[in-house]
């Protein structure tokens, strides 16, 4: 098995972030799961020195409308870094295998195009309690993984 905690970090070991400015997109659908994945985002940045006014937080319908809202949030703001979030579940038919493909595939085109690293913070599940899980539940919270990430590429992209 793969999954590790994916919320424990040392902090000894995390850039202070309190002089980045942080973009959070977050998809509307499963909102159960991607509010939890938003707070523990949140929730990390503070506790390693950002700052509440520099956390800008946009929400978009779905995954796929990630890719527009990331790609506008750079166009508009000053940023050093934007999360993704996203939770797509599989369904009855391939639609799932397209969304997924398609969000993976435009956040990393625009980690190619822009100078701001965007974290893929979007769990794409077999069902919904691997989703629980992976959002505060017995495998931590990948908002917490993914705010970590933002600060160490935020401070990579300062070099
Ligand atoms: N089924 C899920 C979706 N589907 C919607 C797409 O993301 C998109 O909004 C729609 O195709 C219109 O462009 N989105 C999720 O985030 N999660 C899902 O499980
Ligand atoms: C993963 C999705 O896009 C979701 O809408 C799948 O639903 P379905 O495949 O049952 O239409």
């Amino acid at each position: 098995m793969a999954t590790t905690n994916l919320s424990y970090y040392d902090k000894a070991t995390i850039p202070n972030a309190k002089n980045f400015r942080f973009g959070i997109v977050v998809s509307e659908w499963n909102a159960d799961i991607t509010d939890n994945l938003y707070l523990g985002a949140k929730q990390a940045l503070l506790e390693n020195g950002a700052s509440e006014s520099n956390i800008i937080k946009w929400d978009v319908p779905g995954s796929f409308e990630l890719i527009y809202g990331c790609k506008k949030m750079i166009e508009t703001q000053k940023l050093n870094a934007i999360i993704a979030i996203g939770n797509v579940i599989q369904g009855e038919t391939k639609h799932f295998d397209f969304v997924c493909d398609g969000v993976t595939q435009g956040i990393k085109d625009l980690n190619i195009k822009y100078d701001v690293p965007i974290i893929f913070c979007v769990l794409t599940d077999n069902n919904k309690q691997q989703s629980l899980d992976r959002s505060g539940g017995k495998h931590g919270n990948k908002g917490i993984e993914s705010a970590i990430a933002a600060i160490k590429m935020a401070a990579l992209r300062e070099f």
